[in-house]
């Protein structure tokens, strides 16, 4: 029988690098499984014997389980790494993932979508649009200094988004208001920058100090 896979009990930069890039396989084996199985035309035999094997391996993933609202220690929180983000984790498998880097006056996030995001077939699901905007937009916050948390997300969907093909989300911060910050972003692909398919506008608060405390006590975003 298999030896249980545990979690290491020291915490080095260089653990954590070795964590962090373990995580991050993981994560790109499981997007491919994911991938495949939206895929698949296996017949129902195989897919019970593929089901049984896929349990057998979650029942391998032993030791501590993270808390709800832990902090894992691979993540830097907040306003850096987060391995399991469902947007930009690359230990996420509902993660596309998203790269997140800076751009001019706001941020720019790079990704392709497969199958699993599908809404009309061939092209993304409006909520994962919405998603990609809504993530990218809060790092928008965050790289203006003002970390803040959406209460407000409007989208328009101009045209679809294709799938598998290299992606292009962009927000800025475009006012702000004592604790509001406004924020617009938009979707394109990579290869036609200049064809918005779809835009947002959002609305972002700062929670004041009292109600960061009660939301996060690891610390507030
Ligand atoms: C770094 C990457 C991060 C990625 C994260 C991606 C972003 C996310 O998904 S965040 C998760 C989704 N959002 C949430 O769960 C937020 C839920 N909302 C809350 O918990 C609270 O509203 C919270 C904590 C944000 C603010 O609470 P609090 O600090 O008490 O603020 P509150 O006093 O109610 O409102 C502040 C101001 O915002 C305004 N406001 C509140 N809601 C809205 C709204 N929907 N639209 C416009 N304005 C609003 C209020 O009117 C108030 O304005 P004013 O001071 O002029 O009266």
């Amino acid at each position: 029988m298999n030896a249980p896979l545990t979690e290491p009990s020291s915490t080095t930069t260089e653990d954590l690098g070795h964590q962090r890039a373990a995580i991050a396989a993981l994560g790109h084996e499981l997007r491919a499984l994911v991938d495949a199985t939206v895929r698949t035309a296996a017949p129902a035999e195989a897919l019970h014997r593929m089901t049984d094997e896929v349990r057998r391996l979650t029942g391998r993933l032993t030791g501590r389980r993270r808390l709800r609202a832990e902090i894992p220690a691979v993540d830097v929180f907040p306003g850096g790494v987060r391995m399991y983000s469902p947007v930009t984790g690359p230990g996420s498998p509902l993660a596309p993932p998203m790269r997140v880097t800076p751009d001019g006056d706001g941020v720019v996030g790079h990704c392709t979508l497969g199958i699993a995001h599908e809404g009309p077939p061939g092209y993304v699901h409006g909520g994962m649009s919405a998603m990609l905007l809504d993530e990218l937009m809060g790092w928008a916050c965050y790289g203006a200094g003002t970390p803040a948390m959406t209460v407000s997300l409007r989208t328009r969907y101009h045209q679809p988004v294709p799938l598998e093909t290299p992606l292009r989300v962009h927000a800025r911060v475009t006012g702000t208001e004592d604790r509001k910050i406004f924020v617009a972003g938009s979707i394109s692909t990579e290869q036609d920058r200049t064809a918005e398919l779809v835009t947002a506008d959002a609305v972002f608060v700062s929670p004041d100090p009292d109600r960061a405390r009660a939301l996060f006590p690891d610390g507030a975003p």
